[in-house]
């Protein structure tokens, strides 16, 4: 089966997009990885598919695949690079594109200055939303590892993040602590791990070991997520800079019941065909 295939990134994120309304396919999960992987295939942090919308109100649904094959709901530097491969494909012409995904509608909007701005949905902080395994709800949570006593908050996007306050992201333990949590029993769907440095309340450093791809040199998500985090516990301001390994993000909440705005770039690298 021959699959054509754009490339595409958003802050070094990157993705292998398929039109899958003009190109049905379905693809298994080792096949998901044979494409994802960096050696033997094209390489990606995760593949998107575009395909027909399930709500009246919207024009397309967008499915999302991390690089180890599992399923997500929710992926924000995709969701950018989704507008923008809909409309250089001339699947949609609109300014504002809403789209389906399994966790809810996102409005994805093309900005004056080539950026591309997110409604990424309202974030939900209670524990059988992100879901993470405590009876109670709290700013902060803790817990042991062999590494130490880790102190996080927990922030759904509509998949779930940890976001963890570090002195210093260069230094913080990502590849340790961020492949200890991410499989951790009290996460029942695994998470993404946030470290956050704070630089004051406009600006934060953000490294963010991924769900099911390791950490990336971006993550949309959780930069929403590490917002909603710090502004939670009184540290940020309502529209934040945030700088990721691989580019900024803006991102801005402005409270409780809300949705979180993110605006950056997204690009396409080159078009492909693949056989599988
Ligand atoms: N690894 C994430 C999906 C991709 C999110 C990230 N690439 C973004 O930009 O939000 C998860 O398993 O929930």
């Amino acid at each position: 089966m021959k699959i054509n295939f754009t490339k595409m990134q958003g802050l070094g994120n990157d993705f292998v997009v398929i039109d899958a309304i003009n190109q049905p396919i379905q693809l298994t999960i080792e096949q998901i990885r044979f494409l994802a992987d960096r050696h033997f295939g094209v390489g990606c942090d995760q593949l998107l598919f575009v395909e027909k919308p399930i709500s009246a109100n919207a024009e397309f649904k967008y499915r999302i695949f991390n690089a180890d094959g599992s399923e997500v709901a929710q992926c924000g530097n995709g969701a950018r690079c989704f507008a923008r491969f809909v409309r250089d494909k001339g699947l949609s012409n609109k300014d504002e594109i809403i789209v389906d995904t399994d966790a809810r509608q996102l409005a994805l909007r093309f900005d004056a200055g080539g950026l591309i701005t997110v409604d990424m949905g309202v974030p939900a902080l209670e524990p059988k939303q992100i879901p993470l395994n405590v009876s109670e709800q709290s700013k902060l949570y803790k817990v042991k590892l062999a590494e130490g006593e880790i102190e996080f908050a927990a922030v759904s996007m509509g998949n779930p993040h940890v976001v963890i306050l570090v002195e210093d992201v260069v230094s913080a333990p990502v590849l340790t602590i961020g492949a200890r949590l991410e499989c951790h029993e009290l996460f029942p769907e695994r998470a993404n791990i946030g470290f956050m440095q704070i630089i004051n309340r406009r600006q934060i450093e953000l490294r963010v070991y991924e769900r099911g791809a390791a950490e990336t040199l971006a993550c949309g998500s959780g930069a929403c997520a590490a917002v909603v985090a710090g502004i939670e516990q009184g540290l940020l301001d309502q529209e934040v800079q945030v700088h990721l390994p691989g580019g900024e993000l803006t991102i801005s909440w402005v409270g409780n019941g809300l949705p979180v705005l993110m605006t950056g770039a997204a690009t396409t690298v080159f078009e492909g065909q693949i056989t599988l």
